[in-house]
């Protein structure tokens, strides 16, 4: 496309030849762009090697980005990584906008993430749970300190692991441990292997499952022997690695993360730990678990889900996005192949908004107004429009189910000689960002009176 000589760009910092604003990210990008945006305002633009990039820092800019031009911008940039993670774009999350895409995730909300799929893995979660708190009892025996990053990271692969390959294996191949380790590194040639295996032992397998036991592989299996077409291309083996590789690595290190800042930030602030244990031990009395149906009573709880997830959004920058078509944000020309980020990290403290933004308060989601499903724009953990998380109920159900039954079970002790505000709030950016130290503390088992 020509642009027009009389183009009005949003503002930004100078760049340097050829890295363009590279060198201004740093470790932590989502909060360098914020201190930027504190300086050039809410939208800029920026050079990411040779790429025109718009960061967009603000509720109102993200609501003109994913609500009115949603279909200008929900395209995804052509990246080496993600080209590989994808099987070469032929997964949901990274492919770009088109009618694939369109089908591919029409098939998967149906086959994957609807509400009755979801709730045919609810053994699976709580059983998972029920493991993980049998694991921390024992070690509330002796007082020992629990890693409790450890544990969530664990528990989550878990859930996906046996969501995602069923609840048991013929000959025992599989090993759930060594897929952990695999998982932990990323690596593309060790999960394509694993993946390769686990397909071909389901092939192997003669018996017929119910329509409750079967799990994510056999659904899929099902797409490739009935012969369906994704816009014209046949659905193969490829596509359910690629497939699986969405859910391992968008589904659980965002949950795991979520969880252990979840724990983290009511152990600095004890008044809403014993508030939340409250709510929790009232609800379901002296049963000694909550299972899933009991979630929807916990109204506290998911107020403090809410609240750690505007402080910690695990996607701080969403995934990137790439513009089809020239629109204009405030005024400013967006071109098309622009690559633009929602910095859901800086709105989730935009003064303007937020009343003391710096401090944890679960209490400021008490009216109901504002939830996280993508249409309220100050709170956007899992983005919104056309490109928003498919697996928002998947993963929101894992992350409430796992923290009710932690602080049920449990009084929460940080180690000997720490102190609340000891507790340290370091992030690291990967794949997610990830609270840096592991979060070591020490349960006392909850008796009932
Ligand atoms: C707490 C848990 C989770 C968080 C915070 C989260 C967050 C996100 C975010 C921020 C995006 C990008 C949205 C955008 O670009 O506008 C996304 C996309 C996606 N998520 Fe999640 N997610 C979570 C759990 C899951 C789970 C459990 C699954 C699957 C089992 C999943 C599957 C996906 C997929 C497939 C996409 C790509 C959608 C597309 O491009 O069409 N997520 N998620």
């Amino acid at each position: 496309m020509k642009r027009k000589q009389n183009k009005h760009l949003p503002p930004g910092p100078p760049k340097l030849p050829i890295i363009g604003n590279l060198h201004q990210l740093g470790a932590l990008s989502h909060r360098s762009l914020w201190k930027l945006s504190k300086k050039y305002g809410p939208v800029i633009q920026m050079h990411l090697g040779g790429v025109p990039t718009v960061i967009v820092s603000s509720s109102e800019a993200a609501k003109q980005v994913l609500k009115y031009h949603d279909i200008d911008s929900c395209s995804r940039p052509l990246l080496t990584t993600t080209g590989k993670l994808s099987y070469n774009y032929i997964d949901i999350a990274f492919v770009p906008y088109g009618n694939y895409w369109r089908e591919m995730r029409k098939i998967s909300v149906l086959e994957l993430f609807s509400t009755k799929r979801v709730q045919s893995f609810r053994y699976i979660r709580e059983q998972e749970v029920a493991l993980l708190i049998d694991s921390i009892s024992q070690s509330s025996l002796s007082s020992v300190t629990v890693d409790m990053s450890e544990k969530l990271v664990s528990l989550t692969a878990s859930m996906a692991c046996k969501s995602a390959f069923g609840k048991k294996f013929e000959g025992n191949e599989f090993d759930e441990g060594k897929f952990h380790e695999i998982l932990l590194e990323k690596s593309f040639h060790d999960l394509d292997g694993f993946y390769q295996q686990v397909i071909d032992q389901h092939l192997k397998t003669k018996e017929t499952k119910q329509e409750e036991e079967e799990d994510i592989i056999d659904l899929l299996l099902k797409l490739e022997r009935n012969q369906t077409e994704v816009d014209g291309v046949r659905f193969s083996q490829n596509h359910i690695k690629a497939i699986l590789m969405n859910l391992f690595l968008a589904g659980v290190d965002p949950g795991a993360t979520t969880m252990i800042w979840a724990m983290t930030e009511p152990v600095r602030n004890p008044r809403v730990m014993k508030k939340a244990q409250e709510e929790i031990r009232t609800c379901v009395g002296k049963k000694g678990k909550v299972n899933e149906g009991e979630l929807e009573q916990l109204k506290y709880l998911k107020m403090v889900v809410k609240e750690t997830m505007r402080l910690h959004p695990p996607g701080p920058l969403l995934l990137p996005r790439e513009t089809m078509s020239h629109f204009k944000i405030n005024g400013y020309d967006i071109y098309p192949k622009t690559r633009v980020h929602v910095n859901i990290w800086a709105i989730g403290r935009e003064p303007d908004v937020w009343k003391s933004p710096e401090e944890y308060i679960p209490e400021r989601f008490e009216d109901g107004l504002i939830d996280f499903k993508g249409q309220n724009y100050e709170l956007l953990p899992f983005g919104a429009g056309r490109r928003g998380c498919p697996g928002i109920y998947m993963g929101v159900t894992m992350v409430e189910l796992a923290l009710a039954n932690l602080m049920l079970c449990f009084d929460w002790k940080l180690p000997s000689g720490m102190k609340e505000e000891d507790v340290d709030m370091e992030e690291v950016a990967g794949l997610a960002v990830y609270k840096k130290l592991p979060l070591k503390l020490v349960p006392v088992s909850y008796i009932y009176h």
